[in-house]
């Protein structure tokens, strides 16, 4: 294929409500889309790299900047362009797999509708339809948290996760299993609040039979993720840790994890990731597929990826209202407590010219 130009556009998507965590409360999401234009077809991605650098050390300001002056003139420079080949002409620079997964999956998604074939049958997904979780951010109060829970259950998702904090976790984990029992498949997400001094304390947390913890400590303490796993009887689950395929063999040798949470967007993309769902396949460890608040666009991606045989827990692949009163493509609509997997080429939808109009701050081409 060709490149003839990408165009970087930015759309401004406000919460349905406010999603707190243990690094910041989110309201509206400043997202930047990609368009890839090649002589064969267009290919559209998203990049999940958030305003500011909470999550991790990427924010979208500076995905769109080493989009703008390196990423893409270096994947322009490549003489015949395909999406294996990008990570390839990347890698010369360091950091930024947001913005390079970007990149990587608006190839991708370019070749894939060239040749009619559509994301999931390229990484091997075995299902048509994926189990959804929910992830339930940190409330004012237990009440509002059992309201907010009681309403997920009731729409059909089949695994509530809960964000917890030091000063927000047993409490909350104590009233949803008295709530809503023993059944429901629960767990925890820390986003690194917590330190091996905790441990005791996160020890309390094993009562309650939850599928995992996830990311209790910083992202580059591995051995110390090791450390709490000999203490817990809950899983470890990694997420900011694993930042590739490497990594993820890396800290399932060191028994830093048992689950690792799969985002393409943090490992640099989609093929990256098939590659760290099958380092855990080989390894016996469960992966299931995080999220970033993706519109539909991101959100199509994910729901392919999470239709892989390893993904045998259900992943934060909410539906499209779960974040969003309107969506950028046609909603993804839960049933039955599952999401369909796209069966149109590439990632199977493209944005709603309408919706895109009305979200859309900024727009640039990168002719090439
Ligand atoms: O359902 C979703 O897309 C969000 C799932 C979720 O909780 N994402 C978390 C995370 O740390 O995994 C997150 C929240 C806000 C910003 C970045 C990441």
């Amino acid at each position: 294929m060709k490149l003839q130009g990408v165009e970087l556009r930015r759309i401004r998507m406000p919460l349905v409500s406010p999603f707190r965590t243990s690094f910041g409360v989110e309201t509206n999401r400043d997202v930047l889309l990609l368009r890839v234009v090649t002589d064969d077809a267009e290919g559209w991605a998203e990049c999940v790299a958030m305003s500011d650098p909470r999550y991790s050390s990427e924010y979208v300001d500076a995905a769109e900047d080493v989009l703008r002056r390196f990423l893409v003139p270096a994947v322009a420079a490549r003489p015949a362009l395909d999406a294996h080949g990008v990570a390839p002409a990347l890698h010369q620079f360091k950091g930024h797999r947001m913005a390079k997964a970007a990149l990587e999956t608006a190839v991708l998604d370019a070749e894939l509708r060239a040749g009619g074939r559509t994301l999931a049958r390229e990484l091997g997904a075995v299902h048509d339809r994926v189990p959804c979780g929910v992830s339930v951010g940190i409330m004012a109060s237990v009440d509002e948290l059992l309201d907010a829970v009681a309403g997920y259950l009731d729409a059909g998702y089949v695994r509530i996760k809960l964000k917890i904090q030091p000063g927000w976790d047993v409490e909350p984990v104590r009233a949803v299993r008295e709530r809503f029992g023993d059944d429901v498949l629960l767990q925890v997400d820390a986003n690194t609040a917590y330190t091996l001094a905790d441990a005791r304390h996160l020890a309390r947390l094993d009562p309650f039979d939850l599928l995992l913890i996830e990311q209790p400590l910083d992202e580059e303490d591995v051995l110390g993720h090791a450390a709490l796993s000999r203490v817990l009887t809950t899983p470890v689950c990694l997420d900011e840790s694993i930042t590739s395929a490497k990594a993820a063999a890396d800290a399932i040798r060191l028994g830093a994890c048992s689950i690792v949470n799969v985002k393409p967007g943090r490992v640099g993309g989609y093929l990256e990731a098939k590659r760290v769902h099958d380092v855990c396949v080989a390894h016996g460890v469960p992966v299931w597929c995080g999220g970033m608040l993706e519109t539909g666009i991101g959100r199509a991606a994910n729901v392919a990826l999470a239709a892989l045989p390893g993904f045998t827990l259900p992943g934060d692949t909410s539906a499209s209202d779960r974040y969003y009163r309107t969506d950028i493509t046609e909603p993804f609509v839960l049933q039955d407590g599952h999401l369909p997997v796209p069966t149109e080429p590439g990632v199977g939808v493209t944005p709603v010219p309408d919706a895109l109009r009305e979200t859309t701050t900024s727009t640039e081409w990168l002719s090439l």
